[in-house]
């Protein structure tokens, strides 16, 4: 851990008053803990850490942190893969793992109402207790945090019926870099009355306000969700069997991923191959098993497939257990491979062009680097693929990710042509900010900087996220 930033007195003093001794922390485990995220490129070096337990003490850390221009970093589970919450310098972080209350949830409106630091995973406790669903899901539920969920409009493996966070937020309380609580929204459905700022704080990583509290969605249980994990012999055949069943089904979810993924998944985890046939990728599906005919005509769909020729093999979940653990082969996968140190991006194009997208990238990534293991998985359904460059044993970390960044942009030229974005659910944070050209305009971009000037005039939320 490097030397502490120091802070000067009167701020750290200043800091215990709003939130008490207790919880301000320096020492060099919290710092290293809370000053940064999944990703493993920056090293964490905050100067203070502060826990606030109400809004009124976020205001006052942000007024504070105006007076003496003092850089804030919003901190939730930490389960970021772009370094969209590290502080590596000298910054205070501000986690909200105090905030963490559940209440007014309201059967009529279907909405309750989350703090910042509650956990996905205990909201969607809470909702099922209510015989309701939190739909919103991935596989760091267990420690992300709903502010950080929202602050970068997080997606995950239900996008394709569910959308991303953004469609669950029913309303927002945010404390903007100028100090002001904002009540955006008030759980309304409908309101066109103005600009709708809830947006602009969604998926803005912190750069214009923190998020301290959420009106948030809740949906119908699913019924009986049953998975189906089909061997595909080309990436191609992918986009035939998505056509084919989402032509005649409602699908929950359609991932995919590749058999160097499932290997590894399956060597390193208690999970077993789906089936013994080896396909160079797997198609992941999910649907509402309510009925007799649902299955037969999901069964029908699968034949047809294979008939084709598009489909090798395939299984079907019959129980909780098995459905369970079909989705862990998906799940499972970037935990898994985080022991090679991967280089990771976090692509998208429209559906339609994904065959071609995935076919030129690969193509680059070998031509350049032909010792490098490329992993694929993502979400098929809605045009988002994680492409996983491996670290191989011999390359130095330093090494491998300056390759990396070269390989980067030769990928994101191929996202340029195909109008692509360079960051599709994971934020673009300090990984991917010198990218963003790539996918938005020189006008974007500046209007996105008056857009933070308004809101954040002395640049002390989360500087350096995004853009410089
Ligand atoms: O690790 C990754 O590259 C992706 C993580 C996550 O977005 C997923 O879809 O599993
Ligand atoms: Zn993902």
């Amino acid at each position: 851990m490097s030397e502490i930033p120091t802070l000067p007195a009167a701020v750290l003093n200043a800091l215990q008053q709003i939130v008490g001794d207790d919880k301000v922390r320096l020492d060099d485990e919290s710092r290293s803990t809370f000053g940064k995220d999944w990703t493993k490129v920056y090293a964490p070096s905050p100067s203070a850490i502060v826990f606030p337990k109400t809004i009124e003490q976020v205001q006052a850390i942000v007024r504070l942190a105006n007076e003496h221009h003092i850089a804030l970093v919003p901190s939730g589970g930490r389960t970021g893969l772009s370094a969209g919450a590290v502080a590596a310098n000298g910054e205070v972080v501000v986690a909200f793992d105090y905030m963490s209350q559940i209440s007014d949830f309201d059967p009529v409106d279907r909405t309750v109402v989350c703090q910042a630091g509650v956990i996905t995973e205990q909201l969607q406790i809470y909702a099922e207790e209510q015989g309701l669903y939190y739909p919103v899901d991935f596989a760091s539920s267990g420690s992300s945090q709903i502010g950080g969920n929202i602050s970068t409009n997080a997606g995950g493996i239900k996008v394709i019926k569910y959308g991303m966070t953004r469609d669950w937020v029913a309303g927002l309380k945010v404390v903007t870099g100028n100090g002001d609580i904002v009540d955006l929204n008030r759980g309304l459905m409908k309101n066109n009355a103005g600009y709708d700022l809830r947006q602009l704080f969604i998926g803005a990583e912190g750069t214009l306000g923190f998020v301290v509290e959420a009106t948030m969605r809740l949906s119908r249980q699913p019924g009986n969700l049953t998975a189906l994990v089909l061997g595909v012999p080309e990436f191609s055949a992918i986009m035939e069997v998505l056509n084919t069943f989402q032509a005649e089904m409602d699908l929950t979810a359609f991932e995919f991923f590749s058999e160097k993924a499932l290997q590894k998944v399956v060597a390193h985890q208690d999970l077993q191959r789906p089936f013994e046939t080896e396909a160079e990728f797997y198609a992941l599906l999910e649907f509402e098993n309510n009925n007799e005919e649902t299955e037969a005509l999901a069964m029908t769909l699968f034949e047809r497939c294979m008939e084709e020729g598009w489909v090798l093999d395939g299984t079907m979940s019959q129980s909780i257990e098995q459905l369970n653990n079909l989705w862990r082969l998906r799940e499972d996968i970037s935990e898994t491979i985080s022991q090679w140190t991967p280089y990771k991006n976090d692509i998208s194009t429209v559906i339609s062009k994904i065959p071609d997208f995935l076919t030129e990238v690969e193509a680059v990534v070998n031509k350049e680097y032909p010792d490098f293991e490329i992993i694929w998985f993502g979400h098929i359904g809605d045009g988002n693929v994680h492409l996983n460059i491996l670290k191989p044993d011999h390359v130095a970390k330093d090494v491998f990710f300056e390759q990396c960044h070269v390989v980067s942009t030769w990928v994101f030229e191929i996202v340029e042509k195909y109008r692509g974005s360079v960051s599709a659910e994971h934020g673009v944070g300090m990984t991917k900010k010198a990218f963003l050209p790539y996918s938005r305009s020189e006008t974007e971009i500046a209007l996105m900087k008056q857009v933070k000037q308004v809101f954040d005039p002395n640049g002390v939320m989360n500087p350096g996220k995004i853009f410089d």
